[in-house]
């Protein structure tokens, strides 16, 4: 629903305040109810300049420039991946220098062009310009703007899972590429967690799919909840989550599995408003060798999932 704009004299509160009495009521007589407008849903804060991709390989992929410079390429290490065949490894560098940005072309193969023109070298970047990268399109945002927020949606609608706002597949394996990359080459630990809801199906088939989605999101909400700032948290199939957990080992990651398992075992759950309890099983599996890409990695922990379905449900196991 779109957001309502509050005119300056109407004063806002949080969604779920809707309709109270102002407390700071002029008139303290006056017991009429005002219908307080809400914020609506919450913005994307304030951006600063951005590049979008907004053609070919890596459509609607958007990297901030902030402090630090921004690395278009194919690397996995890249901050912005375009993975194709036409764009170097190491392809340009866009920083911010002063009030302006510039950009530098890093001897790609394919020359990087600006406004389809080739740079000689760096180049001051201005609002609207089009950098090409290979066969990819990009453009460069410099302030927020309507059409910054346009990307910053698309984006959100293109990463994200509509129904509990988790990264959707998609995203989730892009960006656990881009994480596994960087562990491995920097030899840190990282650990994968696929969680299955269990018994999912006779609460659907008992109280409906409507009340299924409520505890879809709830669960997700634990997810989100337990999860740190670096943790990737996503929705990769109907009740299945992964969690990718940087700088974490096995031993960590199972006892952080663990206490995600028991927070949902014990959660009020009330599908078709009755009390329900609702379990997860978790499979963990941590980086090693021979398991050092994401495909490997998801096999292990799909691997020591079927393990926790198996044994009973409402469990952890970590493959070894
Ligand atoms: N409400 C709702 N249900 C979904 C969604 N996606 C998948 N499901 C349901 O999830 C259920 C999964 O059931 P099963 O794969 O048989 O597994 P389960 O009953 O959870 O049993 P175990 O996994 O063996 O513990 C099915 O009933 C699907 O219809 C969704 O987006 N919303």
């Amino acid at each position: 629903m779109a957001a309502l704009t509050a005119s300056p004299a109407a004063a806002t509160l949080a969604g779920a305040d809707r309709t109270r009495t102002m407390a700071s009521d002029p008139h303290p007589n006056d017991t009429t109810q005002r219908t307080m407008l809400s914020q609506g849903p919450l913005r994307p804060a304030r951006r600063s300049a951005c590049v979008v991709v907004i053609h070919g390989e890596g459509l609607g992929r958007r990297a901030d420039i902030d402090e630090a410079p921004v690395l278009v390429g194919r690397s996995q290490e890249a901050d912005l991946v375009i993975a194709h065949k036409s764009v170097s490894r190491e392809h340009c560098r866009i920083w911010r220098e002063g009030d302006g940005y510039r950009i530098l072309d890093l001897g790609a193969t394919n020359a990087t062009r600006l406004n389809d023109r080739r740079i000689d070298g760096e180049s001051a970047l201005a609002d609207g310009d089009q950098v090409t990268v290979g066969e990819s399109i990009l453009k460069f945002i410099s302030q927020d703007s309507v059409e910054a927020r346009y990307h910053e949606e698309i984006y959100q609608l293109a990463t994200h899972d509509a129904l509990t706002e988790l990264y959707n597949r998609r995203h989730f394996i892009e960006m656990a590429d881009k994480e596994i990359a960087r562990a491995m080459r920097h030899a840190r630990p990282l650990s994968l967690c696929i969680v299955d809801v269990d018994l999912f199906k006779p609460v659907n088939d008992r109280y409906g799919h409507i009340s299924g989605d409520e505890v879809l999101r709830q669960i997700a909400a634990l997810l989100r909840r337990h999860a740190r700032s670096d943790d990737l948290a996503a929705r990769i199939g109907g009740e299945e989550f992964a969690l990718l957990l940087p700088e974490c080992d096995a031993l960590a990651a199972q006892a952080f599995a663990d206490r995600l398992r028991e927070a949902v075992a014990v959660a009020p759950f009330a599908p078709g408003g009755e009390p329900q309890r609702i379990t997860i099983s978790i499979g963990v599996a941590a980086l090693a060798t021979g398991r050092d890409a994401r495909p490997a990695l998801m096999a292990a922990a799909d691997a020591a999932l079927y393990r926790a379905k198996s044994e009973g449900r409402n469990r952890v196991c970590v493959e070894p």
